[in-house]
């Protein structure tokens, strides 16, 4: 039976995960494809690096051409992260007729559908299911799951560092400089974790569902963007009085025909299921207009979780060989881009303003609302913020984000109010 050989780029934490499956599941996974997977060849960067697994050192190399160029190989598994020189392997290795299996959600979010577009003309399979949310197999739900529904929203925790440290503060009252610290140390986080604190990684993340989701071509920068940096203790505190958790969601939506794709702190009603998702767990729940409520639970990164998306991807890759249809997966985005301009946006907010504790405020504040149309869901005063101010929480119904300016810039010349404390968008 004629082996089918596979390129690995990268032997770091995904890389010895997939060695180690290929190999722990060898039985199963050949009799699954009907071939033996062998590991033909493997890039790392420092060759003389000790290794948890073992892998016979005439496999691997420092130069990746190598394995790009090496004719016997028939799929390339990338993992080793980068951009523009691994695009540039991934676009040679189609050329060259290998399909890929990669976990690159930088590379899949700036250039998904130029690759795509190179694995179609090549008739080659490009798989990514790693890419986002590292084991729960969405990228397949929202392509093959879902091909038959309309869907309206998708909302994820898409990134485990920044729900670890949301999940440490809200249940430990643990401190956002300790919690990143010890996100780094259990290698949860970024290289650089600016990428996960600022939203960007949950961003590429959202941009590459989005673009599944709705069948179209979202860019990163069509992502409107916001960290979790602003998140204090008190905004923790005070949304979990308020019967809320406050999670970094990435949204999604179709609202009039048109998307909208954003990240940012979201403060989550405890009804939600999403509120429940704690610690470096991910979760996307994907309402469609025909199957409704659904959601997805998983780890979203490490070693033998994300690896186990690669080599399904891998064994989809080989049945399509066997069945010859690779490349018709690769249905790249088809539908016109229609994104809803972001002033439209709306959605309810939470505010936190601090005033003054006099006789008609509220009343001056509630007028400014309605000024621009802004209904009130409910308005809450909290103990006194000091001896001549208190606290207000405000929730709103739906607002668009123009509004929502107009007001935010009203209060700035009202007296009484003293500062705006907080403000979130509401889901649940
Ligand atoms: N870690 C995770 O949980 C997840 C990771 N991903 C993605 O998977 C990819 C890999 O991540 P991860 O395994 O964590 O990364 P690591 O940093 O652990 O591993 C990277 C690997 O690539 C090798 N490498 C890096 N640059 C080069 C180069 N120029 N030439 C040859 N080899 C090179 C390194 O070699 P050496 O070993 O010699 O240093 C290393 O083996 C990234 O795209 C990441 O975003 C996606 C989902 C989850
Ligand atoms: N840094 C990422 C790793 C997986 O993509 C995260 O925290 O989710
Ligand atoms: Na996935």
């Amino acid at each position: 039976m004629k082996s089918v050989k596979v390129g690995l780029l990268g032997l770091g934490t995904v890389g010895t995960g997939v060695v180690r499956i290929v190999e722990g599941h060898q039985e199963d996974l050949s009799s699954q494809v009907g071939s033996p997977i062998v590991i033909e060849k493997v890039a790392v960067k420092n060759i003389e690096k000790t290794r948890s697994i073992d892998i016979e050192r005439s496999k691997l190399t420092e130069d990746p051409w190598e394995v790009i160029c090496d004719p016997e190989i028939d799929v390339i598994v990338e993992v080793m992260g980068g951009v523009d020189q691994t695009k540039e392997y991934i676009l040679e290795a189609l050329n060259r007729g290998k399909h890929i299996v990669t976990a690159n959600k930088d590379l899949m979010a700036l250039y998904g559908a130029e690759i795509m577009d190179v694995a179609r003309e090549k008739q080659c399979d490009i798989f990514y299911e790693a890419s986002v949310a590292g084991g729960i197999p969405i990228i397949r739900t929202l392509i093959e799951g879902f091909s038959s529904d309309r869907i309206m929203k998708i909302m994820g925790i898409v990134n485990g560092t920044t729900n670890y440290i949301l999940s440490k503060m809200s249940q430990e009252g643990a401190s956002y400089d300790d919690v990143l610290a010890e996100a780094q140390e259990l290698g949860y986080a970024e290289a650089d974790p600016t990428s996960d604190v600022e939203g960007l990684d949950a961003a590429r993340k959202m941009a590459i569902l989005g673009s599944l989701g709705f069948r179209t071509n979202v860019d990163l920068q069509d992502v409107a963007v916001r960290g979790i940096t602003t998140v204090s203790k008190e905004d923790i505190l005070y949304a979990k009085r308020m019967g809320y958790e406050i999670k970094l969601l990435g949204i999604a939506e179709r609202q009039d025909d048109e998307y909208s794709i954003s990240v940012e702190p979201t403060m989550v009603k405890h009804s939600h299921p999403i509120a429940a998702v704690s610690g470096v767990f991910n979760a996307v729940y994907v309402y469609g207009e025909a199957v409704g409520e659904t959601m997805f639970y998983g780890p979203g990164a490490g070693e033998m979780p994300t690896a186990t998306s690669i080599v399904a991807d891998l064994v989809a890759v080989i049945k399509n060989q066997k069945l010859g249809v690779n490349g018709l997966r690769a249905i790249g985005p088809y539908k016109p881009k229609k994104l809803k301009d972001d002033e439209q946006v709306a959605y309810k907010n939470y505010l936190l303003l601090q005033v003054a504790d006099k006789a008609g405020v509220l009343s001056k504040i509630t007028q400014v609302f309605a000024e621009y149309d802004v209904s009130l869901e409910s308005v809450v005063q909290s103990p006194n913020a000091s001896m001549s101010d208190v606290e207000i929480i405000i929730v709103t119904h739906n607002a668009s984000k123009a509004a929502m300016n107009k007001v935010l810039s009203h209060f700035e010349s009202l007296d009484v109010i003293r500062k705006v404390k907080s403000v979130y968008r509401v889901e649940g």
